[in-house]
Parts: structure tokens; sequence; C-alpha cells
């Protein structure tokens, strides 16, 4: 099989020396109202070189504004927007063009030209930016090589899948060999499985060239498949910030929580209506794992240390990144009126998170 990420010519990245470049993108106290409504506020962050930062936050918390802050497509209300070490803070269009050459941007809805081929739409950056015929060809086969585009390159934008778009549309980013990749929610329009291919186009570009990322989405599930570090946004302000890991295994706001709820199990619904608050002959609960904790045997450890069996009843162990994380519902008899609290001590003593959801009296 051919290498699909043959070289495709020296991306910036590679050329750097990492540890003495400056973020890619540094945003210092950014603000931006329109018409009296908030939508980023006081927002500060830094995008490092090489990394994939995801920006999640619900319909109208300021993904869109603070992604269109970052190539100046939005202009700013007060703070400062840097871009690889240059202050782009309220430059004039004219002196904003190189910079934006230098970020490449892929968006929900494709927006290629669907009068131009596959190839022309690819080579249009080029072409606009005046390069020769020959060189422009060059780079457009070495894209459409990258991403599995080959046999496309004459087709129009109307003969193609979403997803097929979509590939053309990260083609056509990387055309000029951009520090920094923008996504402004480019699987949103795509099914599970594409997206999925999108998204591990993504990351095998990122690991590949080293090229920056920066995506907005409204899904964790995008965030876990691809993101190294997340920023959650909630009415334009960032109410959490840290690594995948981290804000997956232990989240702290609110927001954060509910847009998690959509991945973590929960108890099914014939399970919890045989719930009784009151008492039982097993106590049922919830147990969160994650990191070293998810790699024990936590049930085989309970059974020989507490003396009783538990039984599972729901759930299970999943990865963010090589890191295990999982939600357990479990069922363990509790005879005796001081088996209760045995059990949760000695689970408290190995858990992120553990909670008491009733108890059952015949199995479930
Ligand atoms: N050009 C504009 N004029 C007026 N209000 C705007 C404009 N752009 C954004 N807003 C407002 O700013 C807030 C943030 O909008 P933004 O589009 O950045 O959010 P978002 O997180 O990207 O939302 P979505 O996921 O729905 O696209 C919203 O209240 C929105 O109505």
């Amino acid at each position: 099989m051919n290498n699909p990420f043959p070289t495709i010519g020296a991306h910036a990245p590679l050329q750097r020396d990492l540890a003495a470049t400056p973020p890619v993108v540094r945003l210092r106290h950014v603000r931006r109202s329109f018409d009296g409504v908030v939508a980023l506020d006081d927002i500060s962050l830094s995008v490092q070189p090489g990394e994939i930062l995801g920006i999640i936050g619900r319909s109208g918390a300021g993904k869109s504004t603070l992604i269109r802050t970052i190539n100046g497509l939005e202009r700013i209300d007060a703070g400062q927007v840097e871009f690889d070490g240059q202050d782009i803070t309220g430059l004039h269009e004219t002196a904003l063009q190189p910079v934006r050459r230098r970020i490449g941007m892929i968006f929900q809805h494709f927006n290629l030209l669907s009068a131009k081929t596959v190839a022309e739409n690819i080579g249009l950056p080029l072409k606009i930016a005046g390069e020769a015929r020959a060189a422009r060809n060059a780079r457009v086969a070495e894209l459409l090589e990258l991403t599995g585009l080959r046999d496309k390159a004459n087709a129009y934008p109307s003969q193609l899948s979403g997803g097929q778009k979509q590939r053309v549309g990260i083609a056509r980013a990387l055309a000029a060999k951009p520090l920094l990749l923008l996504s402004d929610e480019a699987t949103s329009a795509l099914d599970p499985e594409t997206t999925h291919s999108i998204l591990e186009l993504l990351r095998e570009i990122n690991r590949r060239l080293g090229l920056t990322i920066v995506l907005i989405t409204h899904e964790m599930e995008v965030i876990r498949a691809i993101a190294d570090r997340v920023v959650v946004l909630d009415h334009g302000r960032i109410v959490e910030e840290g690594s995948v890991f981290d804000v997956f295994a232990t989240p702290r706001s609110e927001t954060t929580k509910s847009l998690l709820r959509s991945l973590r199990p929960s108890l099914p619904a014939h399970i919890a209506e045989h719930l009784d608050v009151a008492g039982g002959a097993e106590i049922v609960l919830r147990i969160d794992v994650s990191g070293d904790a998810a790699r024990r045997p936590l049930l085989a450890e309970a059974a020989t240390e507490l003396g009783l069996l538990p039984r599972l009843l729901h759930g299970g162990i999943d990865h963010v990144g090589d890191q295990p994380i999982g939600t357990l519902f479990v069922a363990v008899p509790a005879p005796g009126p001081g088996d209760r609290a045995r059990i949760l001590r000695h689970f408290n003593d190995k858990v992120s998170g553990l909670e008491v959801l009733g108890y059952v009296t015949d199995p479930v």
C-alpha cells in the first residue's frame, strides 16, 4: 500500500526549536461584546506548538467568536492577541493577510467552490498567493495523496460525499503549509463513522507534520477522540481547562459535568426502577475509576478483602488517549448493619467517585 503520508514539504513547526519558541497563539484578557451581549469575557489562553487544543461549549458559549479572534476575523474590545510571537491586535486588513496565510481553516459546511474541481479548490490559496503553476500542481498532488483523494482530483464537490468534501477542505487548508490549523465544527455535519475517519486524518496530520490544531466543537466525543488539552467555555468565560484526561477523570465545573454526561454510562432504567432507597440484600454503587485505580482488579480485591462477592451490573472501562477511565455499577451483598460502612470505606480509598444508588433484594 502507498504511504498515505508522503513527505509533503517541511511545515513550519518541524523547523522550529520548540523549547525556544513562543506559543503559537496567546490571548490575554480578551473581551468582545455584541450590542451588550458578552461573547468573550476576559479570555486568556495559550496554544503550544504541536498540540491539539479543543474548545468546547454549548451553543452561544462564544466558541466561534473565540476562533475568529485567533485569525483576526473578529475585532476585540479589549485584550491582546498574539500569533507566533507577533501582536496582531488591531492590525489592519492588509497587515493581517500574511498572518492569515499562515493559518489554515476548515469549516462545518466545507466552503468549497462548486464550479471548481477538487484539485482547483485545493490549489486556490496557492493561486491567490501567486505561486507558479508547476509548484502549485506538485503541492496539490502531495495534498491529494495525503488526504486520500488521488482519484478525485477532477471531480466536482457535488460528486463527493461529506467526508470527501471535508478532506478537500483539509487539503486546501494545508496548501500554504500553515503554522496553525483552525477547525470550526469540522465534523458536525458528518455521520459518526465519517467523523471518526476525519478526526483520524487530523490526528495523523498533527502527529506526522507537527501541525498545531485548535478546534471548536460542542461534542465531548470529538474532544476525547483527538484533543490533547481542552478549554471549556460557558457564557464567554473559561470555566475549566486542562489535559483531556484530567478534565474527563475529574471534571470540576457543572458545565463540564453536564457536557460529559452523554458519554458516561447510566444505570439502565429497568435496574433503576428496582432500587429501594430504604434497604435490601445488596447495596448498589456507582464507582468512578481512572488511571491506576482503573487498572486494578477492583472487584476481585473487594471480594478478597471484604469477603463479599460484588456483581457487575453495568458499565465498564473506556480510554482517553492511553489512560483508562470508567464507571462501574455494582451490587455488593450487605447482609449485616456494619457492612454498608465497611463496603464504602473499602471503595472510598481506591476510587475517584463513589455513590450509593440504593438497594436491591432480588437479582436484577
Ligand atoms: N455578529 C454578531 N452579532 C451579534 N451577536 C453576536 C454576533 N456573533 C456572536 N454573537 C453573540 O455572541 C454570543 C457568542 O456567540 P458565538 O457564535 O461565538 O457562540 P458559539 O459558542 O460559537 O455558538 P454556536 O455553537 O451556536 O455556534 C452569542 O450570544 C451570540 O448571539
